[in-house]
Formats: structure tokens, sequence, C-alpha cells
């Protein structure tokens, strides 16, 4: 099987057999940036610091919330700021994006209908996020996304998260299926490097965040544009 916009990896045989699909939150089920983008933006008011443009924010988004709160109090991918200042931020940051935790937040094209089918089809269905989960329940709840999951395992679930394989694991573990039998969608580095390390297959979308580089520089099984046009590289195995 083959389309114009899909890119399947020549290694893979299409459609591949699953039990499961794992799909990540920020960048792949929803769109957040803005919302996250006005959270920090906020948070950097409140310590009289200038703000930033949200594309910019953008770029900071995959690490989970303290690395993006660090990243949008140096302006850098790797800048470590002072500690206190940064002990300072985090709890107005955590306090600001609850506050506007979906204001702008969507899900993109396809989530909603992908999810049906992918529910039809008969997979068991995985959130894993590096999102705090004071963020990740309420965010799929109100955006109406939360009951098709049957695992939700956020950044401080489990000791460590993606780019660590430990989250898909748990989740394979937990269904008693094989890493080789689950599929992760994501958009991000995070997420490749977890499903690679983790045995489980990889698709990316687009659309999404990838700390600002592009998603085509991922080794992943495809490139596919919606979570419905993955449902159509997939099989279910029983
Ligand atoms: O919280 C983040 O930084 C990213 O979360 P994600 O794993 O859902 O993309
Ligand atoms: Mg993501």
């Amino acid at each position: 099987m083959n389309h114009n916009n899909l890119q399947p990896s020549l290694q893979v045989m299409f459609p591949l057999p699953l039990k499961a699909v794992v799909i990540d939150l920020d960048g792949t089920l929803l769109d957040t940036a803005q919302d996250l983008a006005l959270a920090a933006n906020e948070m950097l008011q409140a310590l009289s610091m200038d703000t930033l443009p949200a594309a910019t924010i953008q770029t900071f988004i995959g690490k989970g919330v303290p690395k993006l709160v660090k990243r949008t109090l140096t302006n850098s991918l790797d800048g470590e700021p002072d500690p206190a200042l940064f002990a300072q931020a985090l709890p107005i940051y955590e306090r600001c994006y609850a506050k506007h935790l979906h204001v702008h937040t969507r899900p993109y094209p396809g989530v909603v209908d992908g999810l049906n089918q992918l529910r039809q089809d008969g997979y068991r269905l995985v959130c894993i996020t590096n999102k705090a989960e004071a963020f990740t329940l309420p965010l799929l709840r109100a955006t109406g996304l939360l009951d098709y999951f049957e695992l939700v395992l956020s950044g401080d679930s489990l000791p460590r998260k993606k780019p660590d394989p430990l989250p898909l694991l748990h989740a394979c573990k937990h269904f008693g299926i094989t890493p080789d039998a689950a599929l992760l969608i994501g958009d991000s580095l995070n997420d490749a490097i977890a499903a690679r390390a983790a045995g489980c297959h990889i698709f990316c979308v687009p659309y999404g965040y990838n700390e600002g580089r592009d998603v085509h520089e991922l080794d992943c099984d495809a490139v596919v544009d919606s979570i419905l046009d993955a449902s159509k590289l997939i099989v279910h195995q029983a």
C-alpha cells in the first residue's frame, strides 16, 4: 500500500499487524502551542522579563513542563537558568497554564475520525505524553478525547519519560503484548527515540512541533498526514 502523501519506510511491510496504538498528546492529538505560549509569556511578564514570540516558544515544547520553563527563561533549547529563578518561575508557569489550558487548544484534523476508526478496528488505545498529569487529564477531558484511551501515561506518571522507553514498555506490559505489536504515533524526536528503544513501531505526523526540526529527519516507519491516515497503514491482530 502506498499513497502519494505517505512515506512508508522500505524495511517494514504494510499494513502492520498490531494490537495497540499509542498516541502522543502535544503536537499529535492536540494543538496546544498557543496556550502553552500564552502561559509561558504570562510567566515572563510576572517575572518582569521580556516576552518571546509564540513561534519561538513552540520550539521549546517536547520535553515536559520543567524543560519548557527552563528554555523559556533562557530563550535557548539547552539553557540552564539560575536555580532560584527557576524555582520561582515553575509554580507561576503551572498556575498560568492551568488557567489557559484550553483557550485555543483543539484536536488536529483527522484526530477524532482517526480515534473512532482505531476504536472500531479493535486496538487498545493509549496516550503517552511528557506533559504533567495535572494538565493531561483535564485537557483530554475538555477536548472530548479522554474516553478513547484505556491508559494515559503522563510525564510524571513513571520515574522516566520519553525519550526513555519506560512508558511504552510499561504500556506493553500492562496489556500483556510484545513491543512489536504496538505502534507509537508522535511528532518529535522524543517519540522516535522512545519507540526505537522500546522496539515499537513509530509513525510521525508532520504538523506537530519536533522542537523546531523537520519531522522527515526522524527515523520512523512512516510520516502520515493524520491519525486517520495512520489507521489505513495498520491492521488489527486479534
Ligand atoms: O509536554 C511536552 O513538552 C510535550 O508533550 P508530548 O510528549 O505530548 O509531546
Ligand atoms: Mg509531541
